[in-house]
């Protein structure tokens, strides 16, 4: 098992993209990679500014959860050297726990020598997370359809499909933290019939309208009553980007995953100009410090090398 130095890439995800709470993700062309291997004694590497603050020995996520593997596969748990950078930053609603728990699961499975399926693996990495969305996508690139198994254990009913062809992601970062525990909490624990069958409607709109390629459905389509609507107070300018996004060139708009991050699809270089004018207007009013980035579906997902010593 000793002397192999694993590599792993792991694209950032968007989750929800609207309507489909827990259910929808999809992976961008922004990674984080995660070396592991075998050693003498564990050192954590934590390298960039997006990783500043993370812990540097075995309470690090990234141990914890290779640890936790090695623990379920019925081996010792090895000490670990361990190196990781991120092109996403943390605690933004770009999945990066999820890419540092599909990171860490994947590198860890093979110094153990593989004992479990990349299916298993995205069964651990949901359990992990609590929900498949962020998971999926950065598991298998691509958008990811998927709900939570009946039972813990049992495998994850997932598809899987392309992005549509020429879908561009134009997303606000806004320079703050917002936990997903703490985007969570605001949510309400019930919900009327209406506002249920309102997100059934358009979720399964959504996710048919992205299959087929019908981009233009899709503003109508990525519209939510479940979570943005309680979540919009923790995100300055959330709801005049949601409300207004599609008459300037958007061809629909979400929070990112528990957020703070706000999503614009676009399709032609030529709305961008007008899409970016107005995402700088309405962040320019609430006096926050972001920064945009426009980004390409990644339809990889995780990818793996090995480096034998
Ligand atoms: N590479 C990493 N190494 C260690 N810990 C990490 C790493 N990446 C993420 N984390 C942990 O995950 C936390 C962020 O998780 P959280 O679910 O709040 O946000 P997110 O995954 O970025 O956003 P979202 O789930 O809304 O897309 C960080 O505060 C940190 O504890
Ligand atoms: N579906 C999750 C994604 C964040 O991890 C949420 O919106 O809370």
């Amino acid at each position: 098992m000793n002397g192999r130095r694993v590599k792993v890439t792991i694209p950032a995800t968007t989750a929800n993209l609207g309507p489909g709470f827990d259910a929808l993700g999809m992976a961008f062309q922004l990674y984080s990679v995660v070396e592991m291997e075998i050693s003498d004694h564990t050192t954590v590497e934590m390298m960039g500014k997006e990783l500043q603050g993370t812990p540097t020995d075995k309470n690090n996520l990234l141990y914890k959860v290779a640890a936790g593997l090695f623990q379920d596969a019925g081996l010792a748990i090895p000490e670990l050297a361990i190196r990781a950078s991120s092109e996403a930053p943390l605690t933004r609603g770009l999945g990066s726990s999820a890419a540092a728990i599909v990171g860490a699961l994947v590198a860890a499975n093979h110094l153990a020598g593989e004992p479990f399926t990349r299916e298993q693996l995205f069964e651990k990495a949901t359990r992990l997370e609590g929900h498949p969305d962020n998971a999926g996508a950065s598991m298998f690139g691509g958008i990811i359809v998927a709900t939570m198994p009946e039972k813990p254990g049992d495998p994850i009913p997932y598809v899987r499909f392309s992005a549509p062809a020429g879908l561009q992601t134009l997303v606000v970062i806004p320079e703050f933290m917002l936990s997903t525990e703490k985007a969570r909490n605001v949510l309400p624990q019930v919900y009327s019939r209406e506002d249920v069958v309102y997100n059934v409607g358009h979720s399964s709109l959504l996710v048919a309208a992205l299959a087929q390629g019908r981009l233009d459905l899709m503003g109508r389509a990525m519209s939510d009553r479940l979570h943005q609507p309680y979540r919009a107070k923790l995100v300055p300018g959330l709801d005049e980007i949601l409300d207004k996004a599609t008459e300037h060139g958007a061809l629909g708009a979400a929070l990112s995953g528990a957020g703070p991050t706000i999503l614009c699809f676009f399709s032609s270089d030529e709305k961008l100009e007008k899409l970016r004018a107005f995402v700088d207007r309405v962040m320019k009013g609430h006096d926050i410090s972001y920064r945009v980035m426009i980004l390409q579906p990644d339809e990889n997902g995780v990818q793996v090398e090995i480096h034998q010593r």
